[in-house]
């Protein structure tokens, strides 16, 4: 196969001589006498030029934007080039012209409901590439914090059969002559597997019958959770600096790049490490009323909220100890002041809000059924998760970050859909 011998197109850019290269045609430009080919692959473009009188250029003027080909030629310097060279192409070795591509050059200003119905298409973008690679750094990245921290990684069940955050975003779908319903979080299974593990982590899907499209809601998310046995608030919020510290610095450390294809400014990323600031509660309704929001104690801190809040500030906000009332019923009250929870929820900067949800648990079996009750819900529906309590129960604590507005974050990107290759909400279930 002639394309065995390819090299990537990053490599071309560094070689001299003769080489072969494959990719895909990204642009294309006709003259009378040449033609301008901009090839790309996984690693970046190289510009082709074919020459009128030979082969290849035969070969070049039939070829569509996206065809595929393979093509050997004399890389030379060019500085008014992509990358400062060019290859002058001596044979096409091999090619695929197929048909009319549907997403003309000037696609950035097409319309953004088009390029989702593409969304299959759109992935070859240079933009669309470079948030996968960030997303790729940032999926390894939680994967390498918790390993090199002794969590073990763990699955839980898709399928589950009671809410963990509310009844009202639950997906209920048929289960034989029965029902389930489509997880909402694996802390509950988490929470079994740390008696046996003690640190646990997974990165899984989450679903949320999220009936509002907001620019950081999706109907299915990738969820990065973790439960810690012996962990109270204030090692939780260690682990969550140390981690989110972890990732940014990994996307600073291998996607420059990409980052700077986005348009992406990292500074403000540069100043992500421990400790983030801490505010309670309290202080937040207090910033927020002084800066005129209406708000009152016990309200919920929600995205407008949450975006005056963090452009107050330059690095994350670890939010901690919300009104019970705000909280699922698994958070642990704080016994010195029962009506908040020991919960934390961190806030990324520049506007972009809540990044991770967390907390400590009830691990007392009569606190736990007590509240599983003052909540509406019947304690039979919990009966595993309770078990868990009654047989050598001991404090713990665990979060769930939510991977994809990680990426939006640290990518910069104004809608959450921008960082997920085949994004889903309430009005999006196709490609
Ligand atoms: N193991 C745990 O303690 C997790 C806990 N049971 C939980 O699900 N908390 S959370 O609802 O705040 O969701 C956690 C995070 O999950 C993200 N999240 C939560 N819901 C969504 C939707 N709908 N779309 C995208 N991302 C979402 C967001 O970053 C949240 O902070
Ligand atoms: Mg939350």
């Amino acid at each position: 196969m002639a394309y065995k011998s390819a090299i990537s197109i990053a490599d071309a850019l560094r070689s001299s001589g003769r080489a072969t290269v494959r990719g895909w045609v990204y642009r294309k430009r006709e003259l009378k006498d040449k033609i301008f080919i901009v090839l790309r692959d996984s690693t970046g473009i190289i510009q082709l030029v074919f020459s009128r009188g030979t082969p290849a250029f035969d070969v070049a003027q039939r070829l569509n934007l996206e065809s595929s080909l393979v093509a050997t030629g004399i890389l030379k310097e060019e500085p008014r080039a992509p990358g400062g060279k060019e290859m002058h192409v001596e044979s096409v070795d091999w090619y695929y012209i197929g048909s009319p591509y549907p997403i003309n050059e000037d696609a950035a200003q097409a319309d953004s409901e088009y390029l989702l119905d593409v969304r299959h298409l759109w992935l070859r973008s240079r933009k669309m590439q470079a948030v996968l690679k960030i997303r790729h750094t940032v999926f390894g990245a939680v994967h390498e914090y918790f390993r090199r921290n002794g969590y073990y990684e763990v699955q839980g069940p898709m399928f589950i059969t009671a809410a963990v955050e509310g009844g009202a975003t639950l997906f209920k779908v048929p289960y034989f002559d029965d029902f389930v319903y489509l997880t909402q979080s694996s802390q509950f299974y988490l929470e079994a597997l740390i008696f046996s593990l003690e640190k646990v982590y997974t990165i899984a899907p989450s679903f949320r019958a999220e009936p509002s499209r907001t620019r950081r809601h999706l109907t299915e998310f990738w969820h990065a959770e973790a439960e810690m046995a012996w962990y109270h608030l204030e090692d939780l919020m260690r682990v969550n600096e140390e981690l989110i510290s972890y990732v940014v610095s990994k996307v600073l450390e291998e996607r420059r790049d990409e980052l700077k294809m986005l348009g992406r400014d990292a500074a403000p990323l540069e100043n992500i490490r421990p400790p983030f600031y801490r505010i309670s509660y309290d202080e937040a309704i207090e910033i927020l009323q002084k800066k005129g929001v209406k708000i009152n104690w016990g309200d919920d801190i929600g995205a407008d909220e949450e975006r005056i809040l963090t452009l107050q500030f330059d690095k994350p906000i670890q939010l901690y100890g919300f009104p019970e009332k705000i909280k699922a019923f698994y958070h642990r009250n704080d016994p010195k002041r029962p009506e908040v929870t020991l919960s934390v929820d961190v806030l990324a900067p520049e506007g972009y809000g809540e990044i991770i949800g967390g907390g400590e648990r009830i691990y007392d079996e009569g606190e736990l059924v007590d509240k599983i009750r003052r909540f509406g819900y019947d304690p039979k529906d919990y009966q595993w998760y309770i078990d868990l309590r009654r047989y050598g129960s001991v404090p713990h604590s665990g979060f769930g970050l939510g991977v994809d507005r990680l990426v939006m974050w640290i990518a910069g990107l104004e809608h959450i859909r921008d960082a997920v290759p085949f994004p889903r909400d309430i009005r999006r279930k196709y490609p």
